[in-house]
């Protein structure tokens, strides 16, 4: 894949100090970069949903559905589920939260790809499978645009492929 790492942004002490925030909407109002990401994420892997974190996991998740012929779940922050919901709570790079999936998402044995922006701590990411897990459906890979590998988010996904596009 081309090396998009010059449309990612790096915003220094955003959403608070010390924390450098890599911006991707260059990169989303980049069309040669947004399609061959959105390609890229579930290219080779064989699943029937796709899970997208709120809310910059819905960006690239729905799109992958749509081009691989499966379906989209969407993993809310919490409260905003109408219906019967799963959820986990979490700790992330710049604080902690809450995200729920509706319980009937899945069918039984479906083969569930997560996709998300960013991997981090890998909390979010780690949470979004559990409630996963929890419905009786099967994660198969969990990919992201982007790792920021000093935080070591994979550590915290063990046993599952971890696709990730760009490394910083
Ligand atoms: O690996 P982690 O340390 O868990 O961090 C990664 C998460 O942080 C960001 O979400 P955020 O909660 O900021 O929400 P947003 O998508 O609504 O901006 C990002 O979109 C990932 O979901
Ligand atoms: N540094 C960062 N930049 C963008 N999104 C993030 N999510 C968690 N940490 C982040």
């Amino acid at each position: 894949m081309t090396d998009w790492t010059a449309l990612i942004r790096d915003v220094p002490d955003y959403p608070k100090p010390g924390i450098l925030f890599k911006d991707i909407t260059p990169l989303l109002a980049d069309h040669a970069a947004f399609t061959q990401v959105v390609d890229e994420l579930g290219d080779g892997l064989a699943f029937d949903k796709v899970v997208g974190i709120e809310a910059r996991g819905f960006i690239l998740a729905a799109p992958v559905a749509y081009r691989s012929g499966a379906g989209f779940v969407p993993v809310r922050k919490e409260g905003k589920l109408p219906s019967e919901t799963y959820e986990a709570s979490y700790d992330l790079e710049y604080g902690s939260a809450t995200i729920e999936v509706h319980a009937d998402a899945f069918e039984p044995g479906d083969r569930v790809l997560i996709v998300d922006d960013v991997l981090a701590t890998g909390g979010t990411a780690r949470a979004a499978v559990e409630l996963v897990r929890r419905t009786g459906a099967q994660v198969v890979a969990v990919s992201f645009l982007m790792e920021l590998s000093f935080l070591s988010g994979r550590d915290r996904l063990p046993g599952l492929e971890v696709r990730t596009l760009l490394t910083v």
